[in-house]
């Protein structure tokens, strides 16, 4: 049976511990857990009937595939602190923005197997969104185990590890946007009268559903929008406040930036 260890687990890491053991792919026996407050501890082992421990060591020790869900400035240090339990065998999986493969291999001066992964927090309700990448240590029946458990909370591509840094932007952070969007249309519709729970299900309902006809349909989005926006109508209107604004260049100035942090956390290791 594969163990699997988190050294930290905090909101991304519960996130996907949440995904896993819901889709019941691993028990909670299964995975153990590090963090440094009582209080993390105390409540993830509650939330997910997981052991969770302040020693990082013991994570390490028992793990077959190793999350590190700490801060990208946290891994050199922590991998240094830990690297004498690490064996060649130990799957090593970074979610951290930034951070290469051979980041991790350096900073625990050490051969490993390592994987490089953009998870997002969508992954508690099952419907995560991955990226993923791995260095040449990795066998391919690895990787199927490490897309397995990334594909139990939602979906998972493999792709090059020289576009990891662009991840966060597109999925990664990018639920951030979306939810301000929610925020922002369930806003204008209290402002128009509905009362704000009936709001965030509408507005929410409305973004999921127009992300399912994106997926499901395979059509251009501009098709799509296309089919909402009536001639003389309501959405046109909508859609020239939208440009006027200038949503689209806003979305890509947002993304600019959370790139170019994301190089930024990857220079200060
Ligand atoms: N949040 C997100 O949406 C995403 C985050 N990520 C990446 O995930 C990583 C974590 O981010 P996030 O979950 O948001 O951050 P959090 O601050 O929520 O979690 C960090 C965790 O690390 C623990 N920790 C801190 N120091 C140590 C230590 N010395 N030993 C063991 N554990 C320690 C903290 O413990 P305690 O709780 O006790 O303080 C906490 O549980 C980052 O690298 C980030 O880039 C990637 C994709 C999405
Ligand atoms: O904000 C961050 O740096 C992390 C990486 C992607 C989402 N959260």
């Amino acid at each position: 049976m594969t163990q699997i260890g988190f050294i930290g687990c905090g909101k991304m890491a519960q996130a996907m511990i949440g995904g896993m053991i819901r889709s019941k792919t691993v028990k909670p026996s299964s995975i153990i857990a590090s963090a440094t407050t009582k209080e993390t501890r105390v409540k993830v082992s509650d939330q997910f009937g997981i052991e969770v421990t302040g020693d990082n060591s013991k994570v390490v020790a028992e793990a077959d595939l190793l999350f590190l869900g700490i801060a990208p400035g946290l891994h050199r240090q922590i991998l240094q602190e830990v690297k004498a339990h690490l064996t060649e065998e130990t799957v090593v999986i970074t979610i951290a923005a930034g951070l290469t493969t051979a980041d991790i291999s350096a900073f625990a001066e050490k051969k490993l197997k390592v994987v490089r992964s953009m998870p997002n927090t969508p992954s508690l309700a099952g419907e995560g969104m991955s990226a993923i990448s791995t260095n040449g240590e990795v066998t391919d029946e690895e990787l199927q185990t490490v897309l397995k458990l990334f594909r139990s909370f939602g979906k998972a591509e493999v792709i090059s590890e020289d576009l990891m840094d662009s991840i966060p932007a597109i999925s990664g952070s990018s639920p951030a946007y979306v939810y301000i969007m929610i925020e922002a249309m369930a806003d204008g519709g209290v402002r128009q009268g509905l009362p704000r729970d009936q709001a965030y299900r509408l507005a929410a309902q409305a973004v999921l559903g127009a992300a399912k006809m994106v997926l499901d349909t395979g059509k251009h989005p501009g098709e799509l929008k296309d089919q909402v926006t009536s001639p003389g109508g309501a959405t046109i209107a909508a859609t020239e406040a939208l440009e006027k604004h200038r949503f689209r260049g806003a979305i890509l100035e947002a993304m600019e930036s959370c790139t170019a942090r994301v190089k930024e956390l990857g220079h200060k290791k």
